[in-house]
């Protein structure tokens, strides 16, 4: 063999090592256990950050809830729900115990802390504007190692166990970043002689490991730098034009409804109002579900028994977006304008809010 392929042997083991690593074990206590706090609402958004950079004055200032700040770390040692009520939307707000480095190993609660920000629909992390750009890497390194991956989608790959046949390998891009015998050391490292794997994006060894693992979760997620009362105004011009970033002062409420638009505009959500035949839809109550929402979960959101006596729905678009809505508002079997089911009929009014 080589000189080449035996690095290329060597790192293809390490890559499937440090996933090993990461993934939960007995010992290192509760894996996959969050705090016990039932979801309410039309979506849930996480806040994670290390300690006192103000997770808590946050949850205070835009809910209804009260949740105890201190200038001391770890004041925080529960999940604390709050909703934020916005645009007809319920946003539980979801405040937790501060973390530390090594949190996804086990230390302080941080694998309580990271479990449960895997329900969210949202992730906040927020940064102390005042402390070092290192903590964000460092934030975004524990939640990497418990397999949170954070704006970015699912890498484009097809995986298919067989139980016979070998491996067929098919690639529709040129893969730069890894390659065939790569991947196919790592597929016998973890014993599997007979699939099928098509890619089609240009793939990182590790990204096709977080495929074949499978229990990745892909989030979105916006940085939030709070404490800008405290730097300089060019420190605070910098820092906003970061991507996916707000900044924020909790103490002097700078910018805290700029924040809740941009929690609003993240979770991509869609305003459903139910109309009846020859009369105004009732605007002041809408249906809020996440883009991607099925017509079941239409129903759902009105009656749990809905959706088993549904026939079919007349939608209006107020704004004229159909197109829009017949992608996001999927249909089971027909289109999206006249659904047929068994014996209701009745209508949606559908509104696209932009
Ligand atoms: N200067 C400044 N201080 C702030 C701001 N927001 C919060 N603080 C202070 O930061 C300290 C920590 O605030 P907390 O809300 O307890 O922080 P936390 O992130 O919940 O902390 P833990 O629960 O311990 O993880 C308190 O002394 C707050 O008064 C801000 O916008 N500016
Ligand atoms: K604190
Ligand atoms: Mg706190």
């Amino acid at each position: 063999m080589g000189i080449i392929e035996k690095i290329k042997e060597i790192e293809a083991k390490l890559a499937r090592y440090r996933a090993q690593l990461l993934e939960p074990t007995a010992k290192s206590g509760g894996a996959g256990t969050g705090f016990d706090v039932q979801k309410s609402g039309d979506a849930r958004v996480a806040l994670i950050g290390f300690p006192s950079v103000g997770k808590s004055t946050l949850l205070s200032k835009a809910t209804h809830t009260a949740s105890e700040a201190a200038a001391y770390e770890f004041t925080t040692l529960t999940a604390i729900p709050g909703v934020i009520e916005y645009k007809g939307a319920r946003i539980q707000l979801l405040d937790l115990p501060g973390i530390v480095e090594g949190a996804s190993q086990g230390r302080g609660r941080g694998r309580q802390v990271v479990s449960t920000a895997k329900t969210a629909d949202l992730i906040l992390i927020m940064l102390d504007a005042t402390k070092s750009e290192e903590q964000k890497r460092l934030l975004e390194l524990e939640l990497d190692a418990v397999g949170i991956r954070l704006n970015k989608t699912k890498p484009d790959v097809v995986f298919k166990r067989k139980t016979t046949g070998g491996i067929t390998f098919n690639t529709t891009v040129k893969l730069t970043k890894t390659d065939e015998k790569t991947i196919r050391t790592i597929l016998a490292g973890y014993k599997l002689h007979n699939c099928d794997i098509m890619i089609r994006e240009d793939i990182t060894t590790d990204e096709f490991i977080d495929v074949l693992i499978g229990t990745r979760k892909y989030m979105p997620c916006l940085y939030v730098y709070n404490k800008i009362d405290s730097i300089s105004l060019e420190q605070v011009d910098k820092l906003a034009h970061e991507p996916k970033t707000v900044v924020i002062s909790c103490e002097m409420d700078l910018n805290l409804d700029y924040l809740i638009d941009r929690i609003w505009d993240e979770l991509s959500l869609v305003k459903i109002y139910t109309k009846k035949r020859g009369a105004q839809p009732d605007l002041s109550d809408p249906i809020c579900l996440r883009k991607g929402a099925t017509i079941e979960d239409v129903c759902n959101g009105i009656h749990r028994s809905l959706a088993a006596n549904f026939r079919y729905g007349l939608i209006w678009v107020k704004y004229g977006y159909l197109a829009n809505l017949a992608n996001s508002l999927h249909t089971h079997r027909r289109s999206a304008y006249h659904i047929k089911y068994k014996t209701k009929t009745w209508c949606l009014s559908l509104q696209n809010d932009c």
